[in-house]
């Protein structure tokens, strides 16, 4: 399980989901932060990898898509293998083009090469205006489009963002051919485990749950840490532990900072029932929301409630 011992230096050398162009580069530049030539890594595992190796001291990787859900490749990287924290968060929109090499025309195209959440995302774009063509999946979308100006690739068109399909020379045979035109992917910032960030009231944690056996009612007691501290979570997802066929876990992001009394409470409870929970970091959250506070979930309240129970103590021996 990951300790938090041992603060690192502020992150100074970045990584990313490459290459140039995806969608992760885009929201890393997004960051504004100041730092050595970000670097581009050519998977979710390879970038998680050279944070916890110690080559760069940050990476961006994507988490969640509003239309395809999380990301399985990063929900497992973080989770297992040597701990790592997420210390900030990044949402953009994102929108796909069809972009090929100049001369290729549309009805032209048999071979499309994509991200496999591009492609899930403009499944019904290709269906209606491709259905002949086959569509290979490929690490980003940015190197599915270097992929395409080789002419010699076997590949006609790539779905990627125009800076991505420019960069290489390509034209855009379509334009904004995601079926959900306002669909957002959230990015995570990842670090070797250090300092949390600072509270600041509109803070959200991530946590990963693994029940101690299948059992009736293990979901609904984990659930139950939260909402009994009036603790909202914005996602839950179930990932296989990889063990046995139906053996899962459950990854869930939760609003608020482990500094904050109820979520911490609610982490111990967690912690007690769970054969064991993976921490993997409290961050500000990219709308800057502030939960609501549930009557009695304040720290003064929890703070009050300890101090009551150590006067009862007190006044019973
Ligand atoms: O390939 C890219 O451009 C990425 O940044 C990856 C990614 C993803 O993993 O979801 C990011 C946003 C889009 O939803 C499609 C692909």
């Amino acid at each position: 399980m990951p300790d938090l011992a041992g603060p690192t230096d502020p992150p100074t050398s970045y990584g990313y989901l490459g290459p140039a162009g995806t969608f992760t580069h885009q929201a890393l530049l997004g960051l504004g932060l100041t730092s050595t030539e970000p670097r581009p890594y050519p998977s979710v595992p390879a970038a998680l990898h050279a944070v916890r190796s110690g080559e760069v001291d940050a990476v961006l990787v994507p988490i969640e898509n509003s239309v395809e859900g999380g990301v399985s490749a990063t929900l497992d990287a973080l989770t297992y293998g040597a701990p790592l924290v997420i210390t900030r968060e990044a949402v953009i929109d994102v929108q796909f083009d069809l972009y090929v090499r100049p001369g290729t025309r549309l009805e032209d195209v048999g071979q499309v090469i994509t991200h496999p959440h591009a492609a899930a995302q403009c499944r019904g774009w290709l269906d209606a205006h491709l259905p002949a063509a086959t569509v290979t999946e490929r690490g980003s979308t940015a190197g599915a489009a270097v992929t395409v100006a080789d002419p010699d690739s076997g590949y006609d068109a790539a779905i990627c963002a125009p800076v991505a399909g420019r960069s290489q020379g390509l034209v855009a045979a379509a334009e904004a051919i995601a079926d959900n035109p306002d669909a957002q992917t959230r990015f995570v910032l990842v670090s070797r485990p250090g300092e949390l960030p600072p509270r600041t009231g509109r803070d959200k944690t991530t946590l990963v749950c693994f029940m101690r056996r299948d059992r009736s009612g293990a979901l609904l007691e984990i659930l139950d840490q939260f909402a009994s501290r009036g603790v909202n979570l914005c996602r839950i997802e179930s990932r296989p532990t990889r063990t046995t066929l139906g053996s899962y876990c459950f990854s869930i992001d939760a609003e608020g900072h482990l500094d904050d009394a109820r979520l911490a409470e609610a982490v111990m409870g967690l912690h007690r029932i769970c054969q064991a929970v993976v921490f993997l970091g409290s961050y500000t959250r990219a709308d800057e929301v502030a939960p609501t506070v549930a009557a009695g979930h304040a720290d003064d309240d929890y703070a009050e409630a300890v101090a009551w129970l150590a006067s009862l103590r007190r006044s019973t021996r």
